[in-house]
């Protein structure tokens, strides 16, 4: 496990591009038979991926967490963004399809995930945070019927944002909130673009109050995301590929925009899981 520091807005001012990628930008997330992890100190956040292909790979907590088993003092939000895989959580098995996401709660001890097919791979993404309860684990899926142990993403939860005249058109699809599933800090969901759109959280914002971590994928191997971030008035923008993720202080804007339509994943962590708990910026604002 990669184990980064946090870093004040006042250092970035002088960053070159490899110091900002180093710092900001986490690459090789998916990497086949491999778990990997970036221990963030910005609230504690750990941002991973398990891509299993031959082999069944074991969440373990390593020497960082210095604790018996990964979930012993944390929670776990995991969204599947390849071929339909399996969660093995403490004896049960959980089917995860492609954009189908799983909650994990505090306690759970043994985590293992495996591919249903090898040619299509199943490509975990999770996010993690300290957690002080233990909240239901869960599968969470887009359509289908509420039955026990699955969550269906309400359609209050699927929200259309922005315009094509604005090419900021939007669909923000919520996973793990209040309301639908319960955790200590975690809240994760999807952002899509449509076609012709290429801008996300457009007018941006900040929020003290949290941190975020964005994943983009769905992108083909020539195209690129421009992430912003930085403070309001101080921006610095780094070049993201398919499935590379962006770490967001909470003094950041955390906003992109694509050489095409693309898709995320962001997940937030800190102490208000109220979504609408931003400081919103004015586009005249920026600099
Ligand atoms: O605090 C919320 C997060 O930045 C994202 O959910 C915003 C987002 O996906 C978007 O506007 O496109
Ligand atoms: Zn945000």
């Amino acid at each position: 496990m990669e184990v980064r520091t946090a870093v004040s807005p006042k250092d970035i001012k002088t960053y070159t591009t490899d110091r900002l990628r180093e710092e900001f930008l986490i690459q090789n997330l998916f990497t086949a038979d491999e778990i990997k992890m970036v221990y963030s100190h910005i609230d504690r956040i750990i941002t991973g991926a398990a891509t299993p292909v031959n082999k069944i790979l074991g969440l373990s907590s390593g020497k960082e967490l210095h604790c018996e088993y990964f979930l012993e003092r944390r929670e776990l939000g995991i969204i599947n963004i390849g071929g339909t895989g399996t969660v093995m959580i403490d004896g049960k098995k959980y089917t995860v399809r492609f954009m189908e996401g799983l909650y994990a709660g505090m306690g759970s001890r043994e985590i293992s995930f495996t591919s249903e097919d090898r040619n299509d791979p199943a490509k975990f993404y999770f996010n993690s945070a300290p957690a002080h309860k233990s909240y239901p684990t869960v599968l969470i899926k887009r359509e289908g019927k509420e039955e026990d142990g699955v969550v269906i993403i309400k359609e209050e939860n699927k929200v259309e944002l922005g315009s094509l005249e604005e090419s900021n058109h939007r669909v923000i699809c919520k996973y793990i909130l209040p309301g639908q599933v319960k955790s200590c800090q975690l809240v994760m969901g999807m952002t899509s673009l449509k076609p012709g759109s290429v801008w996300n959280t457009m007018p941006c914002h900040t929020h003290d109050r949290r941190m975020e971590v964005y994943l983009y994928f769905g992108i083909p191997e020539d195209a690129f995301v421009m992430h912003y971030m930085g403070e309001p008035t101080e921006t610095r923008h780094i070049v993201v590929r398919n499935e590379e993720a962006v770490i967001s202080p909470s003094w950041s804007i955390h906003s992109g925009s694509g050489s095409r339509a693309y898709t995320f994943i962001w997940g937030m962590v800190g102490e208000n899981q109220e979504f609408g708990d931003m400081d919103a910026v004015n586009n005249r604002d920026l600099r």
